[in-house]
């Protein structure tokens, strides 16, 4: 079995969030989030597992959709989560927050912890990958997101036949 990586350079995110955890709600930070991807495989066509231009143009997009933004966990059973015309309120216990919409970006996870934000970008690229290129090749893609030099989470998922 033969693996391809890309990680680095552009493939990166700077994000708003909060994680809530142990009954608790962070305070509202950011973090400089890096992103890598490995697509494990056997050769294709022009003898590559995946063309590496693709994988960082594809990674980039879903990057620059979660750049400068507030990352909103739509499924967390701790926020209670109002959809205005311009705005997403979000309230956790006393806590409230009110947040333009343009600024935000919704994301179909339970927390937007590192492992969860590994999982989304990975089931988005699974996807374009399965509908828009040839994968009959590939075993399986992983994707680590960082969020900072000393801690980075991964999510791997097989493909499908
Ligand atoms: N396994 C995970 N653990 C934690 C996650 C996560 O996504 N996965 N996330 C957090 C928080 O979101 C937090 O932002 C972590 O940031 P960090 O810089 O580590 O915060 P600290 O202030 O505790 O660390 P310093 O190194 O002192 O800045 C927590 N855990």
């Amino acid at each position: 079995m033969r693996k391809v990586k890309v990680e680095g350079g552009y493939l990166n995110f700077n994000s708003a969030h909060f994680i809530t955890y142990s009954g608790k709600c962070e305070r509202l930070h950011g973090h400089n989030y890096g992103v890598l991807i490995e697509v494990e495989g056997d050769l294709g066509a022009d003898n590559v597992v995946f063309d590496f231009t693709i994988l960082k143009k594809r990674t980039k997009e879903i990057c620059q959709r979660l750049d400068h933004r507030f990352l909103l966990p739509l499924h967390n059973p701790h926020l209670e989560l109002t959809q205005h015309a311009e705005a997403w309120e979000i309230k956790f216990h006393e806590k409230h927050y009110i947040f333009p919409r343009a600024d935000v970006v919704a994301l179909p996870i339970a927390n937007s912890s590192a492992e969860l934000l590994a999982e989304y970008i990975c089931n988005e690229l699974y996807q374009l990958i399965i509908n828009e290129y040839s994968s009959a090749n590939l075993h399986t893609i992983m994707v680590g997101v960082e969020e900072a030099p000393t801690q980075m989470a991964y999510y791997k998922q097989e493909f499908n036949r």
